[in-house]
């Protein structure tokens, strides 16, 4: 039985309903162009236990890159090579199970494409399992060796989570049990994602254009490149260090530290030749936990929930098809006054 996703039919269907708006569309985030590649700030997390003077020098690493660029790799982060390349595996045979069974289970939560996409450019030519931290005791014993992965990845890279999250609140001035209290493990979760290979890379994404709903995301990518950051105006393919685990900031710390932190977008362009896989922990407050403006400066951002926050991010991809950040932006309705 076929493991694959009806990718290529799908898009032929949209093509075909919306022929006039894809050769109309001039949107730039649709155009899939040769782009300069470019390396992460690159920090080794084992200057944190060298003493004052490194430690500190470590931590302002991480503040600068989550303000200038709101992307950074991290090494020395705790997850061993062992861990990660046993995810690839239980991945890989999680992703080629038969098609029909991971749709008709809704097993571990597993998404493809984009059901809301009315034309190529929202189109992701990727499939995911979202798993939530709560699920992962609660797998049943056919996935022992999933689960046992799952949950060594999960041990150290939450601690991870935490830590960096910490450190990055330490400047401004958020209180130090802010985290303990508003993110409880059960709230963060896991998504495995696979990228197929694609036939025609140059006219759709394997993820499109995005920026993470929560404090921080923190991933490991394969050594087969796709990601690219949205940075100073131009996109920009982050060169893949397997070694290495990537951190970004997400909407939540931008509003939290009242915008000196950057939740920048970013998207996974597709290949031809080879499957991708990468596996993305999403650091989230409860759905209740007020996020807002720690900082004594005037806010411009708005006060919200997750609850809110995903609500409003609903409507807006059901009204447009995809996630508008910019709704952050703005008064009564938006986000950033
Ligand atoms: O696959 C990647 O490198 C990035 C994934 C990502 O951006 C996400 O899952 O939100
Ligand atoms: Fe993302």
């Amino acid at each position: 039985m076929d493991f694959k996703p009806p990718f290529q039919q799908t898009c032929k269907a949209i093509l075909l309903q919306n022929s006039t708006h894809e050769a109309l569309s001039s949107h730039d985030d649709d155009k899939v162009s040769l782009v300069e590649e470019c390396e992460l700030p690159l920090i080794d997390l084992s200057h944190l236990n060298l003493g004052h003077f490194e430690g500190d020098k470590c931590m302002n690493e991480i503040a600068q890159a989550a303000s200038q660029w709101g992307f950074f790799q991290v090494v020395n982060h705790g997850v061993s090579q062992e861990v990660i390349k046993s995810m690839q595996n239980e991945q890989k045979r999680l992703f080629h199970k038969p098609f029909a069974e991971k749709v008709e289970k809704n097993f571990l939560n597993y998404r493809w494409g984009n059901p809301q996409a009315t034309c190529l450019r929202q189109f992701s030519w990727s499939e995911a399992f979202h798993i939530s931290l709560t699920e992962i005791p609660t797998m049943n014993d056919h996935h022992n060796s999933l689960r046992s992965t799952i949950e060594a990845f999960v041990k150290t890279v939450s601690g991870l989570a935490k830590r960096l999250a910490e450190i990055l609140a330490q400047p401004l001035g958020v209180k130090p049990i802010y985290f303990e209290e508003n993110c409880p493990t059960r709230t963060s979760y896991l998504r495995l994602n696979r990228y197929a290979p694609c036939p025609f890379p140059s006219q759709v994404f394997g993820l499109i254009s995005h920026t993470d709903t929560d404090f921080l995301t923190i991933v490991h990518q394969d050594q087969v490149g796709g990601l690219e950051i949205f940075k100073d105006g131009r996109w920009l393919a982050v060169k893949p260090n397997p070694e290495a685990l990537i951190v970004n900031i997400g909407d939540f710390f931008e509003a939290l530290s009242n915008g000196a932190y950057k939740s920048i977008k970013h998207r996974v362009v597709s290949t031809q030749e080879v499957e991708r896989l990468s596996v993305a922990y999403f650091y989230c407050p409860s759905y209740d936990a007020v996020v807002r403006n720690c900082g004594n400066e005037p806010s411009t951002y708005r006060q919200f929930t997750l609850r809110e926050y995903k609500l409003q991010t609903q409507i807006d991809v059901q009204k447009t098809g995809e996630k508008k950040q910019t709704l952050m932006k703005n008064g009564k309705m938006r986000w950033r006054l």
